[in-house]
């Protein structure tokens, strides 16, 4: 499913060290592999501050990570910068939670949608009405909204400007940051069915950050489950209802009414609070809160073990499988 050829951008043992004071430092994002592959959609997922924004921004250049590597097609660009860094965010685009707050009030729809195509010199002053109306079309918004402007228009509506103005400049990645989060649970459904539309048309990378599981698990190809900087967990969206196996993801998925889930597992629960990134203690991060402490979840912290194809798992249950030194 995963084909070589089509991976776009590697993201490898990235690390994310914030220095606070003199002695003081936070780990946001603590080694962490991620790919991404045409026409394929990766999910990020996890409560707020486990890093998920952090390693995205690395992921697209917009931070350098303190450590490890970001390969796009197969060419390292950790260190680019300049015109190199200009270039290469033109190949991934990214969309946030309320795109309006980061439009200008006074510009118009078409040329807000327009405006990437602009900077980079890849549009002519009487193309832009026609331009806009074409993007507008392509995420099912009325050609006539390109003379309106953002305020007058829903969060829905809002997004898929978001979305067309991400899309103009044709890129081989997206990166959706909590994109639903602030819409009603219907609009959500509209907006995720449009990118899945769009990804089929135009073969594009998603890479889709929420905490919301029950949504990612729906059309995500693969989800990586994050917990204080750490991954710890890979597997097919699919799969996340029957195959989940670490304890944060099963909590996680406890929260979730589904009828596609196995009732029949176990049902596990976190009692206690998530300790604060400044203190992170030895050996696995989830240890204060997982039922299945064992002593040496306190002393070593588990690597991601490949439990089977495609889907990894960081809990010392499951060591007795083969440890990939490469992941
Ligand atoms: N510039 C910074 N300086 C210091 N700490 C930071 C900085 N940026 C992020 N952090 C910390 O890093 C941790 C991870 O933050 P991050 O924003 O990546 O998490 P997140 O999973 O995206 O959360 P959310 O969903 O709330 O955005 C948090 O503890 C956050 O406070």
């Amino acid at each position: 499913m995963f084909e070589p050829d089509d991976l776009i951008i590697e993201a490898r043992h990235l690390t994310k060290s914030y220095q606070l004071s003199r002695h003081r430092f936070l780990t946001a994002c603590d080694d962490v592999s991620l790919n991404f592959y045409k026409n394929r959609t990766l999910g990020i997922v996890g409560e707020s501050g486990c890093g998920k924004s952090t390693f995205i921004r690395m992921a697209v250049g917009l931070e350098k990570p303190t450590s490890g590597e970001i390969l796009f097609h197969g060419k390292n660009i950790t260190e680019r910068k300049g015109e190199e860094l200009r270039l290469s965010r033109r190949n991934i685009q990214m969309i946030f939670q309320d795109p309006g707050e980061a439009f200008h009030p006074r510009m118009k729809v078409k040329e807000i949608i327009c405006e990437p195509l602009i900077n980079f010199n890849l549009i002519k002053k009487n193309e832009i009405d026609s331009k806009a109306r074409e993007l507008l079309e392509m995420v099912e918004l009325p050609g006539s909204f390109a003379e309106r402007y953002a305020h007058d228009m829903s969060g829905g509506q809002r997004q898929r400007v978001g979305i067309a103005r991400a899309l103009a400049l044709e890129p081989e990645v997206i990166i959706c940051d909590e994109i639903t989060s602030a819409l009603d649970v219907s609009v959500q459904q509209t907006i995720v069915e449009l990118l899945l539309d769009l990804q089929k048309r135009k073969q594009i990378s998603i890479g889709f950050i929420s905490h919301d599981l029950a949504l990612v698990q729906q059309f995500a190809h693969q989800i990586a489950v994050m917990y204080l900087g750490n991954v710890v967990e890979i597997l097919s969206g699919k799969e996340v209802g029957t195959k989940a196996r670490h304890p944060y993801t099963q909590a996680l998925l406890n929260s979730i009414f589904d009828l596609n889930m196995d009732f029949s597992k176990e049902i596990v629960s976190m009692e206690s609070e998530i300790p604060s990134p400044l203190n992170i203690p030895d050996g696995c991060p989830f240890q204060n809160r997982c039922i299945h402490c064992m002593d040496i979840c306190r002393a070593e912290k588990p690597g991601l073990w490949e439990i089977e194809p495609d889907h990894l798992a960081a809990c010392h249950q499951f060591n007795r499988f083969n440890y990939r030194e490469d992941k």
